[in-house]
């Protein structure tokens, strides 16, 4: 069945709340994760929605513990401190491998600052694979030492760091340290780099643990210069420990004995074809039968969380007068600041908080007040196909998780006092997955990565890797640099290349910006980049609701398509008081009526106003390195289409298409027929060229973020130039 027909079938279930809902028995059973004794059943699905009263009393949770100092002291981790710590001492890379909440990502870092290992004044870097992470786990342990963010422990984002000349204890993602590295090679402010979470193998983590082996041998002295020596600690609950030692040389591998709360594991009893449905059902179990503690749901994707949000809240307003209270809670990694304070922010008293979330919720953080999860077992998977038609795109399918995920996931439950997790696959499916995700580097586009190795002068090819990269992902990284003008036909960097490795953006939005400045077109051009640059799309798809959407945006329509018609929302929202291009004036107007107004009227439009508000944080770090590439970020052409266009279409140049005689679109350097993505303002439109932002892979190729072009450009194009030569 198709994609949308199952939606569509779903959706229908789900409105009729005496639907039967069977069949979600789980059965316990004990795993690697799980070493707890409850004999309490799993909950047991009813024939009908849930009707009797439901309660939130029972056995409280674990006793509080009266102080933050007390919680680290009971900490597995805090048993072998002085072992560790010695371990950490001794060798020059450690291998730590301990239970999900056994105390490494809070504690490590504090007990190496503590004993000295980061000297007087250096830093320990501690890399996270999602910013969430970093962000959470600065403020837990800036509160554990007693001191705000941005004191002794703070934290550096893509375009966020919250860092002072006092900072001594860094989290920060995998991708930030990369970038630290084009500045200072040597990393040399760090006397300690903490990868955790490596089982994730992200690309970033692969590319910094390849860098960081060719660090330890400049600084630990094989050239004899061992002056400053570099200490370093991959730490994870579920990792392939021999592996990574051996890219070490055979680095000391530590196990931290015991985890701090029991997390007792239930398994379907048969599969589920519907895994909303079933969480649905789950849920409604745990909040009518089980004693308080929030609950977290892993989902691959914001579709599906929107989905179950309503489908919750339906079946909310029937629960008998009095019952709990039940808050949904979407997580997803484009939420912006304020939300995030209503997932981490305390449960008001007699509610029961329920947390949707992708796998941004699945390492490192502590949500407090969680006591049980619920794991659908599935994931969204962004993967590159470079050696498909139309030289490569990315695909974005939903897929089963790997046996490390869904250790992780239990792992959230558990780390205040005893928890719970419902896996909505059978022990058999469990047994049967993956056991860690397949490396980043095997199935991801490199073009982003290669560029800023190249200005490292290095060569993904020669680098020393954990698992080398395919062949063909790699040509064609290198064909989209040498297109971009970021290589010379020696393979060699351009100044081109060098500038847009100084914006911390991927490629083509980088060529794209660059072209700007000849064009004069930047404002509008640093508008739009930093709306793409986003975490999410500025329009909402409003599923149900698409006809008075389209309705609504109509007035934001730009014929030229969707560029335009993105800036054209950008502009109408700074109109309303925020989010244009003065962010000293718009952070001004922030509180009071004019942050209402913005609200009320990005609803009214189904504009999804957080990633406005992200933008506008994107474009204001842009702008500064604008300033040092000599870019002048007020440069504007005003209406004057074209301009922003042909900068666009430099970027872009690689995905473009022409209309072919039977309507159809083909790629013009790539094979590739692509149909123009529902969701595009140029859906129906039939014109002469096309540039897009991405392809995507559903059941056919679509083209998404599409502009009309004229065919004319093609000659100004440096890269249709580049593929002839
Ligand atoms: N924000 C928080 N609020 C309350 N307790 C917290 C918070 N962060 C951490 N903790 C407590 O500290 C414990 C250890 O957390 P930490 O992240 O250091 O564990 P970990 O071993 O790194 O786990 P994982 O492998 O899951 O990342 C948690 O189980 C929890 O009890």
């Amino acid at each position: 069945m198709s994609e949308g027909g199952k939606q569509q079938r779903t959706q229908q279930k789900r409105q009729q709340p005496q639907a039967n809902l069977d069949n979600g028995q789980h059965q316990a059973s004990q795993d690697g994760t799980a070493n707890g004794a409850s004999k309490r059943p799993g909950p047991q699905a009813t024939s009908t929605p849930p009707r009797k009263k439901a309660r939130l009393s029972g056995p409280a949770p674990a006793p509080a513990v009266s102080s933050i100092q007390e919680q680290r002291r009971l900490l597995p981790i805090a048993k072998g401190r002085e072992a560790l710590v010695a371990e950490i001492r001794a060798n020059e890379v450690t291998v730590l491998l301990g239970e999900t909440g056994s105390g490494k990502t809070t504690q490590v870092p504090q007990y190496l600052l503590e004993a000295g290992l980061a000297g007087a004044a250096g830093l320990i870097g501690i890399t996270q694979p999602r910013r969430v992470a970093a962000l959470s786990l600065a403020a837990r342990v800036a509160l554990e030492q007693g001191a705000p963010v941005g004191g002794t422990v703070g934290y550096a984002v893509r375009f966020d760091e919250r860092c002072g000349a006092g900072t001594r204890i860094k989290y920060m993602t995998d991708g930030m340290l990369g970038r630290e590295l084009l500045g200072d090679p040597l990393l040399s402010r760090y006397k300690v780099v903490v990868v955790d979470e490596a089982h994730e193998r992200t690309l970033r983590t692969d590319l910094l643990l390849a860098n960081l082996k060719r660090i330890l041998r400049v600084r630990n002295g094989e050239s004899g210069d061992n002056r400053n020596p570099l200490k370093v600690v991959i730490m994870s609950a579920t990792l392939d420990a021999e592996k990574f030692s051996r890219f070490f040389s055979n680095a000391k591998i530590v196990y931290v004995k015991g985890r701090q709360h029991p997390v007792k594991i239930f398994h379907a009893v048969q599969g589920q074809t519907d895994y909303v449905d079933a969480a649905l059902r789950t849920f409604f179990q745990i909040h009518v039968d089980q004693p308080p503690g929030d609950v977290l749901v892993f989902l691959p994707g914001q579709e599906d969380i929107e989905s179950l949000d309503a489908a919750i809240m339906l079946f909310a307003r029937q629960l008998p007068a009095g019952a709990p209270e039940v808050l949904v809670v979407p997580m997803f990694a484009a939420l912006a600041g304020e939300k995030m304070g209503r997932i981490f922010g305390a449960t008001p008293r007699g509610a029961r908080k329920c947390i949707l979330a992708t796998n941004i919720a699945e390492t490192s953080i502590t949500i407090p007040g969680v006591r049980y999860v619920i794991d659908t077992g599935k994931a969204k998977e962004k993967r590159f196909l470079a050696g498909a038609v139309g030289g490569g795109f990315d695909t974005l399918l939903t897929r089963d998780i790997a046996r490390a995920n869904a250790m992780q996931r239990a792992g959230r439950a558990g780390r205040e006092g005893p928890g719970f997790c419902y896996r909505l696959y059978t022990e058999d499916a469990f047994r049967a997955m993956a056991p860690a995700a397949e490396p980043e580097i095997l199935r991801t586009g490199l073009a982003g990565s290669m560029l800023q190795l190249l200005c490292l002068g290095q060569d993904l090819q020669e680098l020393e890797l954990m698992d080398a990269p395919d062949v063909e992902a790699v040509s064609s990284a290198l064909r989209t640099l040498f297109l971009l003008g970021a290589l010379d036909s020696t393979r060699a960097l351009t100044e081109m290349g060098r500038a847009m490795a100084a914006f911390p953006l991927e490629p083509p939005l980088a060529r794209a910006l660059l072209a700007s400045k000849e064009l004069g077109c930047t404002a509008e051009v640093l508008d739009i980049v930093s709306v793409l640059a986003a975490s999410a799309p500025l329009f909402i798809d409003a599923g149900e609701q698409r006809g008075a959407s389209v309705e609504a945006r109509r007035k934001f329509v730009h014929p030229a398509g969707d560029h335009l018609t993105l800036l054209n929302a950008v502009h109408a929202y700074a109109a309303v008081g925020g989010g244009g291009a003065d962010a000293k004036e718009t952070e001004e107007k922030e509180e009071g009526v004019g942050r209402s107004a913005r609200k009320e009227w990005a609803r009214a439009h189904f504009v999804n106003e957080r990633v406005l508000r992200e933008a506008r944080s994107i474009r204001a770090q842009l702008v500064g390195v604008c300033a040092r590439e000599g870019l002048d970020a007020r440069a504007s052409v005003g209406d004057d289409a074209d301009p922003m266009l042909l900068a666009l279409a430099h970027g872009l140049a690689q995905n473009a298409a022409l209309l072919m005689p039977d309507g159809t679109y083909k790629q013009v350097m790539g094979q590739a027929i692509v149909k123009i993505h529902p969701s595009s303002t140029m859906a129906d439109k039939k014109v002469p060229a096309i540039i897009y932002n991405e392809l995507v892979y559903t059941n056919q190729i679509y083209a998404r973020g599409v502009s009309s072009i004229p065919k004319s450009f093609f000659a100004s194009l440096g890269a249709f130039n580049r593929r002839a030569a």
